[in-house]
């Protein structure tokens, strides 16, 4: 399902979370570049001087040159006037090159610490819009601090001062200019509010539709194979229509109100002229101060018709200020971590309860288990029981809400994320890779890993073989979704991943889905080398040979404990065929196939076996007394109340 998200300030405003620890910190960024926003600021200073070259090269050509009709004046003149334009050239290039870098140095400070909140945001939950937007925000504000309407910031508070000066050319010209500028920051204002909505509606539509066709690329092979494709690109094109539709009103309305103050600011510097005019006529001013009145208030409005022509890109990085002040408040810098020593493998929960970041009800609760060193936990349960929930929560993805969750007597928080990383090894439900090659993948994509240890956990994954068989072997490319590879590949070297470094708590969600019956032989070796080097391994399980080396057994049951124990004793209590599982042989070894008219083939011919969670009543396709004793599935009947 693909949703459009909500724009991120609803979302916040909705929270109305405390977004004051972020701003402080984006400020103490920003502070940290003082020294150049001096330098532009002064730079400014010369550059806003240098603006009056014109107009005073005008007063004096009017007033002294055709005055005294002296060449040489105009000579020299005009070459004071050539050199000062360079200079403004050069001070104005300079300042632009400044801002340039200090966006870039704002980007680059914060690049590692939005790019890391926001993925310890969309671990929790993928759909978290400050997460998907968190880069884009910080590009955002870098764009604007380069772009030469942020050098208008700088320039703005000359505004006054020229306004002042024509004043003092004539009180009715400073009049004129300082209503005129008043009418041009209602303007400004107004543009503001106006354009506000429809840019924000804009920019969640667009990336709603940038989403949407990440999507279906990722997934082009479905789209196609399910025929999904002119559904799946006319939700798409509607969701891009939607994004025109409402950048066309935003810039309707911003070129509005872009269009009509260039026009009213030229409007006025004739209104300028003529009133300057008029008191020539009077004899109260000069005609070079009537010119140069006038050109003194185009630049004197300079700047706030660049902030009106440019107003998206300055509303744009605004909100990207707020949004990231929002990110980093939510996920605060953690401060550095005691380093803790490596870990024995203590697994324990106590009462724990899980409530998926977004969501409002819990997924886990009253949970409570241990594992020791060298023992490994299978975790069974109906779907949506909560499996994998318990995984995230154990791999320090998910929160606890309450409870406590601690590995050799520290609670997993106290551990620093990349260092309690290494001592745990993972195999996601869903087994996604990255670009590099199969050994970068397996070493985490550490640039500087050590290839006997990848060799090592490949071995141990029992991936060695199949990689070496691999066209260019532990060198060969690989991409996101396993490239070359196929699902049972890409599973084991997810698999050797996980091993990868020697962990100390292995979880592998639904390990061998995609294995054949040499894989999970495989999968079973790896598990009892790590019980016999006194790791602690949880196998979330859907079939039985993935329990077959597991000593306790946890059920769960609508998010809570429905049996725990040693594995033989819950499966004698949950599973209606614990005769067949628990026979020498049973419990997902290398069973032989049913006998009869069993409808799939025994996992020693390579097809999955099911687990399946069917309450009493009739397994379908298998008459009833024969799944009482099937070894190739664990049919879940009905726990017993009260067996935990
Ligand atoms: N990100 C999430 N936000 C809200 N609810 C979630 C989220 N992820 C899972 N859930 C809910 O939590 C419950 C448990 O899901 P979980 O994935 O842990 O089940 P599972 O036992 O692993 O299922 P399966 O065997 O089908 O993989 C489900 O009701 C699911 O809808």
């Amino acid at each position: 399902m693909i949703h459009s998200p909500q724009p991120a300030s609803a979302q916040h405003h909705g929270h109305a979370s405390d977004t004051r620890p972020g701003a402080a910190e984006l400020r103490a960024v920003r502070r940290a570049s003082r020294g150049l926003f001096g330098m532009v600021f002064i730079l400014s200073v010369a550059v806003n001087l240098l603006m009056l070259t014109g107009p005073l090269f005008m007063l004096q050509i009017y007033d002294r040159v055709l005055g005294s009709r002296s060449e040489a004046t105009l000579v020299a003149l005009f070459g004071l006037v050539a050199f000062l334009y360079l200079m403004m050239g050069t001070l104005d290039h300079a300042r632009g090159r400044i801002m340039a870098r200090v966006g870039a140095r704002l980007q680059d400070t914060l690049d590692a610490r939005v790019f890391r909140a926001s993925m310890v945001r969309m671990a929790r939950n993928p759909n978290d819009r400050l997460a998907l937007t968190g880069l884009r925000d910080l590009e955002a504000v870098q764009r604007l601090w380069a772009a030469p309407v942020f050098l208008a910031l700088f320039d703005a508070p000359w505004t006054p001062m020229f306004i002042a000066l024509i004043w003092m050319f004539h009180p009715l010209m400073g009049a004129l200019a300082l209503g005129v500028a008043l009418v041009l920051l209602v303007l400004m204002l107004l543009n503001q509010r106006l354009t506000r909505a429809p840019i924000e509606v804009a920019q969640s539509a667009t990336l709603g539709a940038e989403r949407m066709a990440g999507q279906l690329r990722a997934e082009s092979e479905a789209v196609r194979a399910l025929g999904m494709q002119g559904a799946a690109l006319d939700r798409w094109q509607q969701a891009r229509r939607t994004a025109l539709r409402h950048s066309l009103d935003t810039s309707d309305r911003g070129g509005m109100f872009s269009a009509w103050t260039k026009t009213f600011r030229l409007f006025v510097q004739s209104a300028m002229l003529a009133l300057g005019a008029w008191l020539v006529l009077e004899g109260e001013i000069t005609p070079g101060v009537m010119i140069a009145a006038s050109i003194i208030l185009g630049r004197a409005l300079a700047p706030i018709e660049q902030v009106i022509g440019q107003w998206a890109a300055v509303a744009r990085a605004r909100e990207g200020w707020a949004n990231l002040a929002a990110l980093l408040s939510q996920t605060p810098a953690l401060p550095p971590r005691v380093a803790l020593p490596r870990p024995r493998a203590r697994l324990s929960v106590e009462n724990a309860m899980v409530i998926p970041p977004g969501a409002s009800r819990p997924v886990l609760q009253g949970l409570s288990l241990s594992v020791s060193p060298g023992q490994a936990l299978g975790i069974i349960g109906a779907s949506a029981a909560g499996k994998s929930s318990l995984a995230r929560l154990l791999i320090g993805a998910w929160p606890l809400a309450t409870g406590r969750v601690t590995l050799d007597g520290a609670a997993l928080d106290q551990y620093d994320s990349d260092t309690l990383g290494r001592y745990i090894g993972y195999l996601p439900q869903r087994v996604t890779l990255f670009d590099g090659t199969v050994a970068e993948n397996i070493a985490r994509l550490d640039t500087d890993f050590d290839h006997d240890a990848v060799i090592r956990a490949a071995k141990r994954a029992g991936a060695h073989d199949i990689i070496l068989g691999l066209p260019d072997g532990y060198n060969t490319p690989i991409t996101a979704n396993g490239g070359g590879l196929t699902g049972g590949q890409m599973q084991r070297v997810g698999l050797a991943r996980a091993l990868y470094g020697d962990p100390v708590l292995v979880v592998l969600d639904e390990p061998n889905s995609n294995l054949d019956n040499d894989g999970s032989q495989a999968l079973n070796g790896a598990i009892r080398q790590l019980k016999s080097e006194g790791a602690a391994v949880l196998v979330i399980a859907h079939r039985p040979q993935a329990i077959q080396e597991c000593d306790l057994l946890l059920m769960l049951a609508g998010g809570a404990v429905a049996a725990f124990g040693p594995r033989d004793e819950v499966l004698r209590k949950v599973a209606r065929n614990h005769t067949g599982l628990l026979r020498p042989g049973g419990g997902g070894g290398d069973p032989a196939p049913p006998q009869g008219s069993a409808p799939q083939a025994g996992p020693s011919q390579g097809a999955p076996a099911v687990m399946r969670t069917t309450y009493p009543g009739t397994v379908s396709g298998m008459p009833e007394s024969q799944a009482e004793t099937s070894a190739n599935d664990l049919i879940i009947g009905t726990p017993p109340k009260g067996s935990t």
